[in-house]
């Protein structure tokens, strides 16, 4: 009986002999970084055994203890995790870290290997396809339709009586809807119909959960004890509703563009950021460039609409739950509000949002306690000399985003939410790279004048004509990471019309 267990621990020794001797030179190369003990095939992974909140705090203990630059083996993977804003400018921007680390193969299982999760040829062919719908001056075409579906959302929030909700649900309807018409280039009506359409806006956060679970749990990244879980049937599940959803979409656009003029084709060949550009779609585009199979397009077309309509959302949500935490800043950003549009509720143009600078404040500080990209991760692809010292080719690159942001070297009462350090003077007495919500280099994130803008027209809408209010406190608020930062609580905000 116990020869099987012989040959499992003989196997598992040879094969971790082997790989340290394929490995040598990293593994030189890694014991000059400091960091905790680690344990043969497994590494530093049992740290990971927590729940999502401890995940935080060991993040933060670690480099407590071990400073900006440290290493963690999870299990074969080594990754060095940085938290100098200056290393990190550098090390985010360079060619040589041009590829999404190994921890982003369990968000591709869900979205292909393309714009979001994937590296290579690959990932830029496709955000190449995509780039002219994102740019500053293409979203410009944008207003009328995230106008419309704000007062749409505006409805909605005008039946509510003054008990507690959580508006999250009422605004990723909205940004959901948005998205559909903007990017994807359906009309409300084929929007409405899609299949499935709620029950991925309401499960999408659990899949994200699974995904990230993934990504910290060694054991579910074995796949037959990922197979055997209960995240692996949610998962097929959500995929299968993700396809038929997808498909539908992309029906409707090939169907489209059976009478499209060569004129518009033609913009297939522009790479300028310009208004015209919007005439496509980026399903259109991707159709159009025929680059893309079947499965890359099912997963591309869902991969656009994922990444815009829940980090939007997201920061909506977090943007109005801050005004009703912080009652005086609410009052200095309403005021704002009112001076630049009066008391009518009419569209918002770009003009009004570029008036309000507390606004842009406000958000700014909301990004920075509730990054989107919280924990960020590149495959290093040759050695990359810091300050410090030299990332191995073949190790991954950690950059602990939140924890930047909430770093007490950079930021005083690093917890607190205070606009004001966004204001002019804060902000040129600041190491700049402190700050990196959108990332940086090439692979930043492609749509963040869409969610800037999408953010600004949906929370100025709601707070000109409601103040907000919360049945809790900012201290009742607990964060945690799953992908992005999630709030345990919700959004929980009562609503009250202003006075005209
Ligand atoms: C408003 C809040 C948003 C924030 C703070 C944000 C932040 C980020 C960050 C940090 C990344 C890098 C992720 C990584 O490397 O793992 C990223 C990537 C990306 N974001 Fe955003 N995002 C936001 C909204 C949006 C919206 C509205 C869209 C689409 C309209 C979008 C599209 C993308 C895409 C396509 C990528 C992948 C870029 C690439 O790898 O080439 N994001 N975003």
């Amino acid at each position: 009986m116990i020869w099987p267990l012989y040959f499992i621990i003989g196997a598992l020794s040879a094969f971790w002999l082997v790989w340290r001797y394929q490995n040598r030179r990293m593994i030189a190369m890694a014991s000059k970084i400091v960091g905790p003990p680690a344990i043969p095939l497994l590494g530093n992974a049992l740290l990971f055994m927590g729940q999502p909140e401890q995940f935080v705090k060991l993040l933060r203990d670690l480099t407590t203890k071990y400073g900006s630059v440290f290493k963690l083996w999870l299990g074969p993977d080594l990754n060095i995790v940085v938290s100098d804003p200056d290393d990190l400018k550098v090390l985010l921007a360079t060619p040589k870290t041009n590829s999404k680390g190994p921890q982003y193969k369990y968000m591709a299982d869900l979205l292909g290997g393309g714009i979001l999760s994937g590296s290579g040829p690959t990932w830029r062919k496709h955000r190449k396809i995509a780039t002219p719908n994102y740019g500053k001056r293409a979203i410009e075409t944008y207003s009328e339709v995230f106008n419309k579906e704000v007062n749409i959302l505006m409805e909605k929030l005008r039946i509510k009586n003054s008990e507690p909700f959580d508006i999250y649900y009422d605004i990723v309807r909205c940004t959901s809807f948005t998205v559909c018409q903007t990017l994807m280039g359906l009309t409300r009506e084929e929007a409405t119909t899609l299949p499935h359409l709620e029950e991925i806006i309401d499960k999408t956060q659990c899949e994200y959960d699974v995904i990230f679970q993934r990504m910290t749990k060694w054991y579910l990244q074995i796949d037959p004890v990922f197979w055997a879980s209960k995240q692996h049937s949610e998962q097929k599940r959500f995929m299968s509703i993700m396809e038929e959803f997808s498909e539908k979409i992309l029906q409707h656009r090939l169907e489209k563009l059976k009478n499209l003029d060569d004129s518009k084709r033609d913009l297939m060949n522009s790479e300028d950021d310009a208004v015209i550009n919007t005439q496509l779609s980026v399903i259109d585009r991707f159709i159009l460039s025929q680059e893309l199979d079947q499965d890359e397009l099912v997963k591309e077309t869902f991969t656009i609409f994922t990444s815009s309509q829940e980090a939007s959302a997201k920061i909506s949500s977090f943007l109005l739950l801050m005004m009703a935490y912080h009652p005086e800043c609410q009052a200095k950003l309403y005021d704002e509000i009112k001076t630049v549009i009066g008391n009518d509720d009419r569209c918002l143009t770009d003009k009004d949002l570029k008036k309000m600078p507390y606004l842009e404040m406000v958000f700014k500080e909301v990004l920075r306690l509730f990054p989107i990209g919280a924990i960020l991760q590149r495959t290093v692809n040759e050695d990359i000399e810091i300050s410090s010292c030299t990332l191995p080719a073949g190790s991954s690159l950690v950059a602990p985003i939140y924890h930047l942001h909430r770093d007490p070297r950079f930021w005083t009462k690093p917890e607190y939410f205070d606009p004001e350090r966004f204001n002019p003077e804060n902000t040129n007495n600041r190491n700049p790279n402190a700050y990196v919500p959108f990332s940086l280099g090439p692979m930043d994130c492609l749509g963040r004048f869409f969610g800037t803008k999408l953010v600004k027209t949906i929370c100025v809408r709601v707070l000109r004509e409601f103040e907000l209010t919360s049945p809790e406190t900012y201290d009742d608020l607990r964060v945690f990471i799953s992908v992005s930062v999630v709030s345990r609580n919700g959004f929980p905000v009562s609503l009250h019309r202003r006075k005209k």
